[in-house]
């Protein structure tokens, strides 16, 4: 469950008096994810989300997501915007926290798309990027390439008490993306960065609710979808490939964008550095996650299975019984 930070019903009614929502009914930590404390709060007027922003967002960078959801949402996408209070402020302060009320939204977080459901998601990360056409704002991405080398010294020689020969192999695969990773040719926009199936609400194979932007950023557009792509076509534990999955992601996808020849070359490429992002993040929560926090941990190995099917050569010997 991620919960960092505890919220006191005190706290809570004080917070929402700011708002015109209604009194406090209820509410509750949600058990998914893992980046920042979630409840679902119901007060006499409806169904909320309270998210207190936690380690990897800055609020500084708050009125950049803000408008980003004002954005989409103006272009018609199902983005959840923050609700001002009654004076017109949508980011707060709550348990010395960032904080911000959001919309709920309808619909489940799947836990095994169907090839359908694939489709609408890569048709809603096309309509996303066209919407983003006239965004004008940026972000540096601060999970991206740049970063992945000094999170990895960070976590230094500790990588292998998670899996023996894990540092090694890291390092490894950071040369061989970073040598060969497409600087400054492909397009470029801004990005989700973290759309996993558990960030995009469904009714049935229709997409209600594209949640959780706190690492959107800009950045070359088709690494959107080898995000998308590796956090998709793979089971949780990352052994077995779905490519009936990945091909409807990439169909629904290319009703908006078709792959240029250059961005089709660096997809692996592009799909290997996902997934060293997302095994660098998890290894480095995997060994600092606070011991009191409500959270479970997502396996950093997931990740490194996952590099495997896009960098075959890349893992020794030694690794392969984790791949
Ligand atoms: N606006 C919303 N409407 C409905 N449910 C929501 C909304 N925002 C969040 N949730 C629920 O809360 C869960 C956790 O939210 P979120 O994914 O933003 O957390 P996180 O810690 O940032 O997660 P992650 O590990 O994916 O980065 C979601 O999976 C979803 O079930
Ligand atoms: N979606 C990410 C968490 C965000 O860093 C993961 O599953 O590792």
């Amino acid at each position: 469950m991620a919960v960092y930070t505890h919220v006191s019903a005190e706290a809570l009614s004080r917070f929402l008096s700011r708002y015109n929502v209604g009194d406090l009914v209820s509410a509750k930590g949600i058990a998914e994810g893992v980046e920042n404390s979630n409840y679902l709060v119901d007060t006499t007027r409806g169904r909320f989300i309270l998210t207190l922003y936690e380690k990897r967002v800055a609020a500084d960078d708050l009125p950049f997501f803000m408008a980003l959801l004002d954005h989409l949402a103006t272009k018609g996408l199902p983005v959840p915007p923050a609700i001002p209070d009654s004076e017109g402020q949508s980011i707060q302060q709550l348990e010395g926290r960032p904080a911000c009320l959001i919309r709920f939204l309808p619909g489940v977080s799947l836990s095994h798309p169907t090839p359908s459901q694939a489709l609408a998601a890569g048709d809603a990360l096309g309509q996303m990027h066209h919407a983003f056409a006239d965004f004008t704002l940026t972000r540096p991405n601060t999970m991206g390439i740049d970063t992945w080398r000094p999170l990895f010294d960070r976590c230094g020689r500790s990588l292998d008490q998670i899996a023996p020969g894990l540092h090694d192999t890291l390092d490894r695969a950071l040369d061989h993306v970073v040598e060969r990773w497409p600087y400054d040719t492909l397009d470029t926009c801004a990005i989700h960065a973290d759309l996993f199936p558990d960030n995009v609400l469904m009714r049935g194979d229709q997409v209600s609710g594209l949640i959780d932007f706190y690492f959107a950023c800009t950045d070359i557009r088709v690494l959107d979808l080898a995000v998308t792509h590796s956090a998709w076509s793979f089971d949780a534990t990352g052994t077995h490939h779905d490519a009936a999955i990945g091909h409807a992601l990439f169909a629904g996808y290319e009703r908006h964008f078709p792959l240029s020849t250059a961005e089709r070359d660096a997809f692996p490429t592009l799909a290997a550095g996902a997934c060293l992002r997302f095994a660098l993040s998890r290894a480095w929560d995997w060994l600092n996650t606070p011991a009191d926090a409500l959270v479970t941990r997502k396996d950093p190995l997931a990740y490194l299975r996952r590099l495997a099917h896009y960098a075959p050569d890349l893992l020794p010997d030694t690794m392969k019984h984790h791949a």
